[in-house]
């Protein structure tokens, strides 16, 4: 086994846990509503979500923090709390105080030996990049030396799952930098990862498997370059001398939205090697074509807003009917 190798056998690829039509009601208020995705070994999973959309309580049911209002949540096969009483989970929440008055290293030590699988204290102080900082005050730290004190303890012990509630939070670029090359580490030892961010890049960058959740629901669970395609991966923009009848631009292929200012004319379409080839072929001479990618953020903002407007949509149908 590697210094920060897996306790466990799980071949990669196996599945690891699962949500199944997961509902949770706070009161009158629906939190996850109907969420059912499986997790597998060795996946880097992203959690993407607005304000509110649900994912710190999804995640504290992976934890078994909270029960689900209905739907089963399960974890190697078990209860999450028999996973995590068994060592096999790791988590860094959002909330949560650092017990004062006791070094980085101290708490890193504590949080190793409360584990059934302990790694070696220097270990973990390495892979969490707190090394320098181990005998400062837990009390005394920058908001972003708190958030690796945080992953240190996640990663006190040869857990399988790694579970993180937004954990670059407070930190600075190069902090966040490093913090992602210290989870790549964790990551690449096999382990499987399960991030909420909103940072979009960060996703992006880091992520093998990209979920997002909007108002309770998941709405796409898929690699970050299948998400940008759903949402329509590239911009498409020329002028044109004479503009066509906008039908024709309508018609064209692979086509997901459509603007015209004056000559100008943009689009975002799902293929925009047939787009771009059909513009040619229903006889128009685009100038200053340009073809740009959609960022994970734009795909992201496109996702939501269509689920938003979908919604709505039913609403006002129900409301019809
Ligand atoms: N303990 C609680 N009691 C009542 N409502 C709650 C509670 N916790 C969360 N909620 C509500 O449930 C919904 C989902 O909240 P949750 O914290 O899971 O979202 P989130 O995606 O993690 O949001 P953020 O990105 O802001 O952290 C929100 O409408 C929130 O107000």
């Amino acid at each position: 086994m590697t210094a920060n190798g897996k306790t466990t056998g799980v071949s990669v690829g196996a599945e690891i846990g699962r949500f199944e039509d997961v509902r949770k009601d706070y009161g009158s208020v629906t939190a996850v509503d109907g969420v059912s995705f499986t997790l597998r070994a060795g996946e880097t999973v992203a959690f993407l979500g607005p304000n509110g959309a649900g994912k710190s309580t999804s995640l504290d049911m992976l934890l078994g923090l909270r029960e689900p209002s209905s739907g089963r949540v399960s974890l190697f096969d078990g209860s999450p709390r028999d996973a995590i009483a068994s060592g096999r989970v790791g988590a860094m929440l959002q909330s949560g105080g650092l017990m004062e008055d006791v070094t980085v290293r101290e708490l890193i030590r504590l949080s190793c030996d409360l584990h059934p699988h302990r790694r070696p204290v220097d270990e973990v102080l390495a892979d969490a990049g707190l090394t320098e900082i181990a005998d400062r005050r837990s009390d005394k730290l920058s908001g972003g030396q708190a958030q690796r004190l945080r992953f240190g303890m996640a990663i006190a012990g040869r857990s399988d799952l790694i579970v993180l509630d937004e954990p670059t939070v407070g930190m600075d670029v190069s902090a966040r930098q490093a913090f992602w090359k210290s989870m790549r580490t964790i990551a690449d030892s096999g382990r499987t990862v399960l991030f909420a961010t909103h940072y979009l890049e960060e996703a992006d960058n880091v992520a093998d498997r990209v979920l997002v959740v909007n108002r309770g629901r998941l709405i796409a669970d898929g690699t970050a370059a299948e998400i940008k395609d759903r949402a329509g991966a590239r911009h498409v923009s020329f002028d044109l001398e004479e503009l066509p009848a906008r039908s024709l631009l309508e018609q064209l292929p692979a086509l997901v939205s459509l603007e015209v200012h004056g000559r100008t004319v943009r689009m975002r379409t799902s293929d925009a090697d047939a787009t771009v080839a059909a513009v040619y072929g229903a006889g128009l001479y685009p100038r200053g074509l340009e073809v740009t990618s959609v960022g994970l953020e734009q795909a992201f903002l496109t996702l939501t807003a269509d689920d938003e407007n979908h919604t709505q949509r039913n609403d006002e149908q129900g409301a019809l009917r």
